[in-house]
């Protein structure tokens, strides 16, 4: 470790120790009106800072400036307004009725802020992704640490700016940095981590919490499928299956990874498609590379590793009904459909995470689900059908973070869902109640008045041997 890592480390450290210290203070000091108070004060400064994040964004990967409104700021605010709506009965302690064993004793579940906790986020979503999660940290009553990611530099200063003006620096920091600033973090001792990222880093996170038995919520990535069946409306499915796959440029974890669609309807499905992008982003492939409304790709990295994709698959046959086209210098991949890929592609094996949407034909509907079944968990699942057997049976058969039926993204939004994926995609989850849950401990807390305690001591003999025995049978039953 060289003098200018120790001395990073050593601040970390102390920052970590300014935060914790507060703790009992904390937990008796940041009740409710606080608690609103510094909801309140986000939710101001987010306002104040739209023009910021619009052009954070656009810097970082040309987001475009209504997907920012869309899905970087209202996101956050309806998370606060949801919150300052039902935070006082979420922090209400609930009675928990006395059982036949408990007899004479009264208890309450008493949900109490974790501590500080440690929020690492990706930059496909980095304002949104940092400061949700605060939301719930706050409304819980925690101090927090954000390690926002490095991939989006711009938006990593915003969302610090923005934390440093609403909140005071012993209840909320910002450590921008690289891998190595998540590294040196995760040596902390938090109380809670809530990471989003890649499952891979998901993987470290949850090893390097083991070391301190940190909990963690992980909300992670995958391939997220969408079945289009013989009975969808197919123009209805092609607009909304482009859109949730073209918004930011396909960089979303629940973004629809690839379709399968069923053979008798493909040729119209696929049509539906061609026109709905067209419609989207422009006719022809100049007006489609000078849209305003169509994302930039986050680095030279990932640029890369989508056109190997797309390079991998045409190579071993694949076609593509529209798009494929790019410009190095701008980071631009054109929407991307690709025909007549086969499950050994990296397009059909990796999270895609950019505009490449692979449509796979089907004839039977068990055969997908079986596939589904032997893959990973995904974190999204969309089925679009109007016939109630076919939708049900998706429902019933399948796991996966959560089920949208002739939708995509949409419920991210809605937040008396909890949000989050399951195995490879994910642990616990977020938003809402959801949300104030994973920064909260529920602890019990149970008082006697006339509870029967004394026969039950020893020494064992005569008469209470008898009771006991009669109790320990009664009770038993
Ligand atoms: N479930 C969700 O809500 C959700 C939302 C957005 C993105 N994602 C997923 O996130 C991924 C894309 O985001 P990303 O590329 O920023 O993810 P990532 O896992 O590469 O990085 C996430 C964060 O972890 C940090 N990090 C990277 N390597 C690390 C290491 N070795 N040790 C400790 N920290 C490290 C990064 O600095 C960054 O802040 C995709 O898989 C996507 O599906 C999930």
């Amino acid at each position: 470790m060289n003098a200018e890592t120790q001395a990073h480390q050593a601040q970390l450290h102390k920052m970590f120790s300014r935060l914790s210290m507060g703790n009992a203070e904390r937990r008796a000091q940041f009740g409710y009106s606080e608690r609103r108070a510094a909801l309140i004060a986000l939710r101001k400064t987010l306002r104040e800072f739209e023009g910021q994040i619009i052009a954070a964004l656009a810097q970082d990967f040309g987001k475009p400036e209504t997907e920012v409104r869309l899905t970087e700021i209202m996101p956050v605010q309806a998370e606060i307004s949801h919150t300052l709506r039902h935070l006082k009965r979420w922090m209400r302690p609930r009675r928990a009725p006395a059982t036949l064993a408990t007899f004479g004793t009264r208890a309450r579940i008493l949900p109490q802020p974790k501590g500080v906790a440690l929020i690492i986020s990706p930059w496909n979503y980095p304002v949104t992704l940092a400061l949700g999660p605060l939301v719930s940290a706050l409304a819980a009553g925690c101090a927090a640490v954000i390690k926002p990611s490095e991939l989006a530099p711009a938006s990593a200063a915003v969302v610090s700016q923005i934390v440093a003006e609403a909140l005071p620096e012993d209840l909320v920091s910002v450590c921008e940095g690289g891998v190595e600033v998540s590294e040196a973090l995760l040596e902390l001792p938090f109380d809670h981590i809530f990471f989003t990222g890649s499952p891979r880093v998901g993987k470290i996170v949850m090893g390097q919490a083991a070391k301190h038995l940190t909990s963690v919520t992980l909300e992670l990535g995958g391939k997220s499928p969408v079945i289009v069946g013989a009975g969808a409306d197919l123009k209805r499915a092609a607009r909304i299956i482009a859109w949730g796959k073209f918004a930011n440029a396909g960089q979303t974890c629940i973004a629809p990874d690839h379709v399968f669609v069923a053979k008798s309807v493909e040729a119209r499905f696929l049509a539906e498609l061609k026109s709905a992008i067209a419609k989207m982003y422009g006719r022809d492939e100049a007006a489609q590379a000078a849209s305003r409304d169509f994302a930039r790709i986050i680095s030279p990295g990932h640029f890369d590793r989508l056109s190997g994709m797309i390079a991998q698959a045409e190579t071993g046959g694949a076609r593509k009904l529209t798009g494929g086209e790019s410009d190095v210098d701008s980071r631009y991949i054109a929407p991307t459909v690709l025909m007549g890929t086969d499950a050994q592609m990296d397009v059909e094996r990796d999270e895609i995470f950019g505009p490449i949407l692979p449509v796979i034909p089907f004839d039977d509907l068990e055969a997908v689900l079986a596939r589904i079944e032997a893959g990973p968990r995904p974190l999204a699942l969309y089925v679009f059908e109007r016939d109630r057997a076919a939708i049900d049976k998706v429902t019933q058969s399948s796991i996966s973070g959560a089920l949208g039926v002739n939708l995509t993204l949409v419920h991210f939004l809605h937040l008396n869902l909890p949000f989050g994926g399951i195995g490879n995609s994910g642990l616990g989850a977020a938003h809402g109640i959801w949300g104030f849950k994973a920064f909260s401990y529920e602890k019990s807390v149970m008082e006697n008045r006339f509870a029967p305690i004394a026969p039950l001591m020893p020494p064992y003999r005569g008469a209470r041997k008898k009771l006991v025995r009669v109790m320990a049978r009664v009770l038993g039953r």
